[in-house]
């Protein structure tokens, strides 16, 4: 077999920029012979592994959101809204598999609301004098739409971050600092942060992609490397805690991330390590780009204060689980790092003020610098996506 670590070949973009690679299958429905289900792309196993997970009940779709076998904010809606489409179809409770759905994970709001849609489309169907079928197939055809929306904005996001990038920096050869994964693996369409810097790649105006590693989950080495080697993007990866010393010898331009909760002040709930990373930006006078779609900002949560960091657990800190079969040692064993039985303090997120934010790009345009009014008026911009 092939070295699972070997980068994945790296085409080049075609003429048209769409790459010569499939999208990645990161979430569909599916009609099985033993009924529907939801199938993710894992992304606890990449990127050694491209391995589906089968979901034929809600209740595996909370498991998979808890594992991050599927995560991202706007990704977590769009399962979210499909994980009640599948209890609908299987003849579960409705209701019930909403609020476990939306209580999986605490700080991307687009989980709950992604949740909340679905259900809200099933009991509309049924409160209009509809059947079950009926409302079943309302149900599907709301996740569907959210999945459809998604993909449109962050065609949009990739266009208008692109244009703040052109007009908040010199020369077109841009150099962006990333954290933690904002690709495909968190979208309906090419992501957030990454969408912006893979529009720049695409344009011939990505003279490199830094990779923060994101600990203790590695989504940046782990999955944003490999979206990037999928696209041929020129990237490299480092430790988050070498951010300092990148940003202190110049060779940053951007900072983009994605967000998992925008708060009405604009104060930013983002992975873990995203707030040290704007207050190294604002001292090295970088601009500090958020890129996130209208249905990440939380108008109802009033400021940073106000959002719930969810904590995980110590395990994810002081140990590691060996990612492919290691001189005999089976992936997957886990390998302490700290001695066994040590504490950990691990917040999966934390919250960057507005005043250290320069900038937020949504599908509905930028607000720079972000402020309560400036995002109300993007939020009011937002259109339903029906499906064509
Ligand atoms: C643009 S959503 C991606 C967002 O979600 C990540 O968190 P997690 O991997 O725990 O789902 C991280 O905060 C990313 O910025």
């Amino acid at each position: 077999m092939a070295d699972q670590y070997a980068r994945p070949s790296q085409e080049t973009e075609s003429v048209d920029g769409r790459g010569g690679r499939p999208a990645l299958p990161v979430i569909r429905w599916d009609e099985s012979p033993e009924g529907p289900v939801v199938v993710l792309l894992d992304q606890t196993r990449l990127p050694s592994e491209e391995a589906e997970l089968v979901c034929a009940e809600a209740p595996a779709l909370v498991q998979a959101i808890r594992t991050l076998a599927v995560r991202g904010a706007p990704l977590l809606g769009i399962a979210g809204a499909y994980g009640v489409a599948l209890a609908a179809a299987r003849g579960f409770d409705v209701d019930e598999a909403a609020d476990a759905l939306a209580d999986a994970r605490p700080t991307a709001v687009n989980l709950a609301r992604g949740a909340r849609r679905a259900q809200a489309a099933y009991r509309a169907a049924l409160a209009a004098g509809g059947n079950r079928d009926q409302a079943n197939a309302a149900c599907l055809a709301e996740a569907r739409a959210l999945h459809e929306q998604d993909a449109q904005s962050s065609a949009r996001m990739a266009l208008h971050g692109l244009s703040l990038l052109d007009e908040l920096l010199p020369g077109d050869n841009h150099r962006i600092l990333t954290h933690c994964n904002t690709g495909a693996l968190v979208s309906g369409g090419e992501g957030t942060a990454f969408a912006v810097a893979l529009a720049a790649h695409r344009g011939g105006r990505l003279r490199r992609l830094w990779v923060d590693e994101t600990r203790p989950l590695l989504q940046g080495a782990r999955l944003t490397a490999y979206e990037a080697a999928r696209h041929g993007m020129p990237y490299k990866v480092l430790t988050d805690n070498a951010a300092g010393a990148l940003l202190a010898a110049g060779e940053v331009d951007a900072v983009l991330i994605g967000a998992d909760r925008i708060a009405a002040d604009g104060a930013v709930a983002n992975k873990v390590g995203s707030y040290p990373l704007a207050v190294l930006a604002r001292y090295h006078h970088v601009p500090f780009i958020v890129v996130a779609p209208v249905t990440t900002v939380d108008l109802d949560t009033p400021d940073g204060a106000a959002i719930v960091v969810e904590q995980r657990a110590a395990r994810e800190v002081t140990e590691i689980a060996v990612p492919r079969t290691l001189a005999g040692v089976e992936a997957g064993t886990v390998v302490p790092l700290a001695p066994v039985g040590s504490e950990a303090y691990n917040p999966a997120f934390d919250v960057t003020p507005p005043e250290l934010v320069t900038a937020i790009v949504t599908e509905e345009g930028v607000a720079s610098p972000p402020t309560v009014q400036s995002l109300a008026e993007l939020c009011a911009k937002a259109q339903p996506v029906t499906l064509t």
